[in-house]
């Protein structure tokens, strides 16, 4: 499978880039070879030098190609702009959406990446919309009077989608720090507004409390006690751990978390009453400490059967199977309840990907194994996953029939092998053999 892009993730702090091309846009522009990277251009004409002046600042909502960090071209949609501090009138730097991707790749870019020859001539004005009382451009009023879809997005309605778009445009947070990374973010996390001159978060990366500077972190580090997330550890294989936090009984770590996540999830709504939920934090352990992986959050009690409400693998820990251990993880919970479960949505464009591959995954191998018939619900009873989920996967494998009025599996073996072949690594196992765990009991 390819990779969506992500950005960048540095150990010990050295900045890099590994961020891997976005598909071709097809759309070659001005100034752009073949392959989309630049090429040398004769000297400016004073004539194109004025029209390109003349088009300066550009307006938030202006259309243009961009140089991103692959060298190459990329259609972009200005979001916001900023002074460059000691320039003159017209020297902005743009945030940019590249329209093609997800918004976590929305950056600042300096005046010289955008090719000022593919300004789209028609500026969106901004109007504002009856229903929201929002002011917004033309072009985004269409786009959510058209009903908006992007990725994890679908099931937000359109006033929804403005408002969130609206206040978590620009990121706010740039960087942190969290044990041995440095950690580029990916969306707006609505710290409080003392937080909100930082580019750069420090974090503990035990009690995850966080600070503006180095040097309160360092003294931090000296005072903390914790070596681990606060709770009980219910799991533990080699180097492997999980701890279950009570939000009600832990609120700033569970907060804190909250806060951590919501740089990396851009669909989720951040919940400060984390007394209603469970944090299962996955941890890799060394003789310095346990140190947090990834987590998903649950609500203690679920009236949508939800057995997972956000899931994170942080970025430097991701695509190492991680994810799948984590969904594994929270099916087997749901199993000990004796219960079927299925994540909250919307689901983001990754967590579809996890959540597609993990399902396809555990079906398959059953199905392969299976003599004989077997019902959608005697999977579900196996597996702990919703009835639903099961026949959307089986139905995109091209599994499932439709016959006299009800839904029949068609597992041919051959298609099987070949689904199988294609589902690729099946990610970390989860022991449950080592899963010492009790499902949650109101205390009085
Ligand atoms: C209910 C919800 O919370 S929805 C929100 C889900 N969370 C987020 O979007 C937060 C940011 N993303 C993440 O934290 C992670 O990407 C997760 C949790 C979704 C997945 O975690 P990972 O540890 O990377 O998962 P894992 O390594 O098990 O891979 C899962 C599969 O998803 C797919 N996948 C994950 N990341 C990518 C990517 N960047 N590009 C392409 N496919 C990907 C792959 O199929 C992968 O399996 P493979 O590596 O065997 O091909």
């Amino acid at each position: 499978m390819g990779s969506i892009d992500t950005p960048t993730i540095t150990e010990n702090g050295s900045t890099q880039s590994h961020a891997a091309a976005p598909a071709a846009d097809g759309d070659q522009k001005p100034h752009a070879s073949a392959n989309g990277a630049p090429v040398e251009m004769p000297p400016e004409s004073e004539a194109t030098k004025r029209r390109r002046a003349s088009m300066l600042p550009l307006e938030v909502g202006t259309r243009v190609m961009c140089r991103w960090r692959d060298a190459k071209y990329h259609p972009v949609k200005v979001i916001e702009r900023r002074k460059v501090p000691y320039g003159g009138a017209n020297d902005y730097e743009y945030y940019v959406h590249y329209t093609e991707f997800n918004r976590r790749l929305d950056e600042w870019v300096k005046l010289e990446q955008l090719d000022l020859d593919s300004v789209e001539t028609v500026v969106d004005e901004k109007v504002e919309d009856k229903v929201t009382s929002l002011k917004m451009t033309r072009h985004q009023k269409r786009k959510i009077d058209e009903t908006h879809v992007e990725v994890g997005h679908e099931e937000l309605d359109a006033a929804s989608l403005r408002e969130h778009e609206e206040f978590t445009k620009v990121k706010n947070i740039a960087t942190i720090e969290l044990g041995r990374y440095e950690i580029e973010t990916w969306y707006f996390s609505p710290f409080p507004p003392e937080y909100s001159d930082c580019l750069k978060l420090y974090f503990c990366e035990f009690c995850l409390n966080f600070m503006k500077r180095k040097e309160q972190l360092q003294r931090h580090m000296r005072k903390c006690d914790l070596k681990h997330p606060p709770g009980d550890e219910i799991y533990r294989s080699g180097t492997l751990s999980m701890f279950e936090v009570d939000g009600k009984k832990n609120k700033v770590y569970g907060q804190n978390l909250c806060y951590l996540a919501k740089l990396f999830l851009d669909h989720k709504t951040l919940y400060y009453d984390v007394d209603l939920f469970l944090f299962y934090v996955l941890c890799e352990c060394d003789d310095r400490g346990c140190h947090m992986v990834g987590y998903f959050s649950k609500e203690k009690h679920s009236e949508e059967s939800y057995n997972l409400a956000c899931i994170l693998t942080l970025p430097p820990y991701q695509r190492k199977g991680y994810g799948k251990f984590l969904i594994a993880f929270s099916y087997e919970l749901s199993k000990k309840e004796g219960k079927v479960g299925t994540p909250e949505r919307p689901l983001s464009d990754l967590g579809l990907l996890s959540y597609r591959g993990y399902w396809t995954r555990v079906l398959l191998d059953i199905l392969k194994k299976h003599k004989g018939n077997i019902s959608i619900k005697e999977l579900s009873d196996m597996t702990a996953i919703k009835a639903e989920d099961i026949l959307t996967t089986l139905q995109s494998l091209d599994l499932i029939q439709y016959r006299k009025g009800q839904h029949v599996i068609c597992a041919d073996p051959k298609l099987l092998d070949r689904h199988l072949k294609a589902a690729g690594r099946g990610g970390l196992e989860v022991d449950v053999s080592k899963l010492i765990w009790t499902p949650y009991k109101e205390q009085s």
